[in-house]
This record gives C-alpha cells, structure tokens and sequence, in this order.
C-alpha cells in the first residue's frame, strides 16, 4: 500500500495543464482491437489504470508502447485469450473487453471488474444488450463466458437507466455486428462522443452519440488511419479546480472544455467561487465569501457522481451547511469518516451528505479507499494544518495523471513512496 504525505496550509498558485479523460481513455484502449491495423493514441493520461490495461493486451498478444503521452498499440497479432482474472479485478473498465472481444471474435470470457468500491455496481444492461445482439452469456467460476456462434445481429436496445458502461460495451459489440443497432436511453458522456469519434474515424457507423439515442451500423472492418487525440479529463479539471477554489493564490487550470463541465461550474459558482472561465482554460481567484449549496448528482449533463466527493472540502470553507445527493451512488461516502477524522463536520443523515462550516481542518492518518474519495483527501489535506498521510493513496493514482508533479508545480508540499507511477 502506497502513502502519500501532504504537508497542508500552503497556498498554491501557478498553472495546472489537465490530462487526457481517464473515462475515455480506459474505453478507447479495449476499443483498439477492433482495429486491423495498428492505433495511435495521443494525450493519454498517465495513470494505473492505463498501465492495467496495456498488461491486459499483452496477454492477448496486442503490443503496446507508452512514452510521454502517446500510445502505440498494434493489434494485428492478437489472439483470442480469455481474461479470467489478474488485472481484470483491478479496474471496473476491463469489463469493455467483454464488448470488444465479442465484436471482434465473436467470444469473450472475462472475470467480473474491479474498479472503485462505491456500492453495487451490477452490469444486467451490459449482459442485456449483448443478448440482444444474438449472445449466448453464461457465468463459469467468477468468469462470464459471451459467446455468438452464429455473429452478432443488430437490435434495438432500450436501457432501464442511463448507463455509461452498457452504453459503451453495447456500441463496442455492435460496431463490427451484422445490420443495424439502436440504443434507447443511452448515455450522454463527452466520454462516449470521444470513443464513437475515435470508431467513425476508423470506418465505423455511429450516429446520435451524446444524445439518448445511438444508431450504429455494423461494418465489416476497423482501419486506424490518423491518431486520436483523447479528449480533457472534467473530472480531474473539476479536482483541480475545487483545490484551487480552497487554497489557491491564483491557479490557471489549462486544457478544459468548460461545456463538459457546465453544471460543475454553475455549483462552484453558486457557492461564491471566483473563476473566469476563458477559452480552453479556467482562471480561479482566491477564495471570498463561500455560502452552503445543495448539490444532486446525476447522468450527464447533471452535476457528476465523480466530483460530488472532490467538492465536499471545499464546501467546509462556506458559512452556511451545503448538502449532496448522490441519486447514482448513494453508498459513495467512504471519505467521510476519514474527513471526519481530520475535524471536519460532517454528517451522513438518510442518505443525505450534510457539510457543515469547519474553521480548520488538522493533518490525520487517513485511508484513499477509492479514487474520488482519496481525492477528496488530497484537496483536504492541502487544506489542513500540519501533515496528512494518506494511505492506499494507489487508489487516486488509478485515475489521476502525474498528480504528484503537477501539485508539486503548484507549489505543494507533497510527496509519495509508491513504486508504481508518479
Ligand atoms: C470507467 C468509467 O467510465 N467509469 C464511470 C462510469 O461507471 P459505470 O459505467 O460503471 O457506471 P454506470 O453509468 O454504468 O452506472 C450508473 C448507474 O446504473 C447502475 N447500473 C449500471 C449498469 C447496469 O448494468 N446496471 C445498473 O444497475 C449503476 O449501479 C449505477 O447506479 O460511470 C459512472 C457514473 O457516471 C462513473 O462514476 C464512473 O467513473
Ligand atoms: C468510479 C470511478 O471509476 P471506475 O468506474 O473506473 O471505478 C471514477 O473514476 O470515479
């Protein structure tokens, strides 16, 4: 288990370029071997997760190269491999090779994902959409086994609830399918746009992505011709910019799309922040005065699941108690009793976040049980008063890019004993 020490109460100032989306990148990488040609991938963020997913084709035969930001796979040698366990358990998006293994052999078996533990998280629409495609799906150990001995058909699939994953299995299984495909109640994610640019740009059909409607006609081959730029992560941008929001002297957050961050930015801007939000960065002034805000999550364009826990410290510094609902994840509060051990005042009262004023937060030992939760550690700890250690801080380097030398530039005092990445 990996540490990382923040010494807190200094104000950050300077500038913060953003990575390439974690939630883009960790579709786009199972994507590529639907490719019959070798893929560049540009502005790839350099978390755990990726690196997870490069050894996950390597065991199919699919090389792979990552310097710098740009990712090489070349998927001309691959072999169908089942994935029954390993690195599937230790991220949620090895659950897409079940869509693009399917798309491209027709079979796929895959051990059940990892990924953060924020309560249930079953894939009955993912195993939904496959049979509708004309699969077979069966459970062997802790495997499910997708099989479609006669091809894959298109159908029309109606979603019960608006799911990012299914969305994006279903789409990888029916790109290459016989005929044409409907997903109703689809997901809206700038994330799903960016996979569906990265599929048409390589000869796929897919229309209607980032509307709830998705049309998808099936083509006989993928051929990757230009390299694909992934798109800025929101979810690390809105990080920084809640940290920036709490202890900046100034901090110019580059490399966003503002439109992708819309409801974040009206709720920062509802609780007093200061920003001026240019044309592909955002500029946060030093904190005024905060008051509370009463925060919903839901499917995009809604306010973010995965931002409600990087707000909740900045939410400490407002005069009057904020509240947050999160209708996707109601279990996602793992963080709070680790917040509470650093004199934050908070209260979790049916399924309601209560954050209530906090004069100060004081350094603690805490523990990073999931990505966003050990984010919001992260920005408190840059908050309080003296030394936090955060333990199982391996969990934000999962999905957070070069996070230790991009605070360090932001001038913080933070270091980090992990041997995998920094
Ligand atoms: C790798 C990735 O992109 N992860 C994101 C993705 O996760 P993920 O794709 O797992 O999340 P979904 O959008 O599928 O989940 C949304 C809701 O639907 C439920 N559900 C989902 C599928 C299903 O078959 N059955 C079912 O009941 C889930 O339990 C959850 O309550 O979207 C989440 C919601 O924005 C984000 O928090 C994650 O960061
Ligand atoms: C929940 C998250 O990730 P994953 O779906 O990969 O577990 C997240 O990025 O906040």
């Amino acid at each position: 288990m990996a540490k990382m020490v923040i010494n807190g109460g200094k104000r950050l100032s300077g500038s913060v370029t953003i990575g390439g989306a974690k939630n883009s990148t960790v579709a786009i990488i199972p994507a590529t071997i639907l490719s019959d040609t070798p893929v560049t991938l540009d502005s790839v963020p350099k978390i755990k997760d990726v690196y997870n997913l490069m050894d996950m084709l390597h065991d199919m035969g699919v090389a792979s190269d990552f310097q710098k930001d740009v990712l090489k796979i070349d998927p001309t040698n691959i072999h169908l491999t089942p994935l029954p366990h390993g690195k599937v358990t230790s991220l949620r998006a090895s659950y897409y090779f079940m869509g693009s293994l399917l798309g491209r052999f027709g079979k796929a078996v895959v051990g059940f994902p990892g990924g953060d533990d924020i309560g249930p998280r079953p894939i009955d629409q993912h195993i939904k959409g496959f049979k509708a495609l004309g699969a077979v799906v069966s459970e062997n150990k802790n495997s499910i086994v997708i099989e479609a001995p006669n091809g894959l058909h298109g159908a029309r699939i109606f979603l019960d609830m608006v799911s990012v994953g299914a969305t994006i299995n279903i789409i990888l299984a029916a790109v290459r399918a016989k005929g044409v495909t409907i997903i109703e109640n689809a997901a809206k994610e700038p994330e799903i746009i960016d996979l569906a640019t990265f599929l048409n740009n390589m000869g796929a059909k897919i229309r209607g992505a980032g509307t709830q409607t998705i049309r998808i006609i099936g083509v006989a081959s993928l051929k990757a011709t230009n390299a694909h730029t992934i798109i800025p992560d929101r979810i690390e941008a809105g990080t920084y910019l809640s940290l920036a929001a709490a202890v900046g002297d100034g901090v110019l957050v580059q490399n966003i799309i503002a439109e992708h961050l819309d409801a974040f930015l009206a709720k920062l801007q509802e609780l007093g922040v200061n920003l001026d939000v240019r044309e592909d960065s955002i500029f946060v002034y030093p904190n005024s005065q905060l008051s509370g805000v009463k925060v919903k999550t839901s499917p995009y364009p809604g306010f973010a699941t995965d931002l409600q826990q990087p707000l909740t410290p900045l939410m400490l510094l407002a005069d009057s108690c904020s509240t947050i609902v999160d209708t996707i994840y109601p279990k996602r509060t793992r963080h709070i009793p680790e917040l509470i051990k650093m004199g934050a005042s908070i209260k979790v009262i049916d399924g309601t976040i209560q954050v209530n004023h906090t004069d100060k937060l004081i350094g603690a030992e805490v523990n990073a049980e999931e990505i966003r939760g050990g984010a919001a550690l992260m920005v408190a700890a840059l908050m309080a008063e003296g030394t936090t250690v955060i333990h199982q801080a391996e969990n934000i380097m999962r999905g957070y890019d070069r996070v230790i030398e991009k605070l360090t530039n932001l001038k913080a005092d933070v270091t980090y004993n992990g041997t995998e990445l920094i």
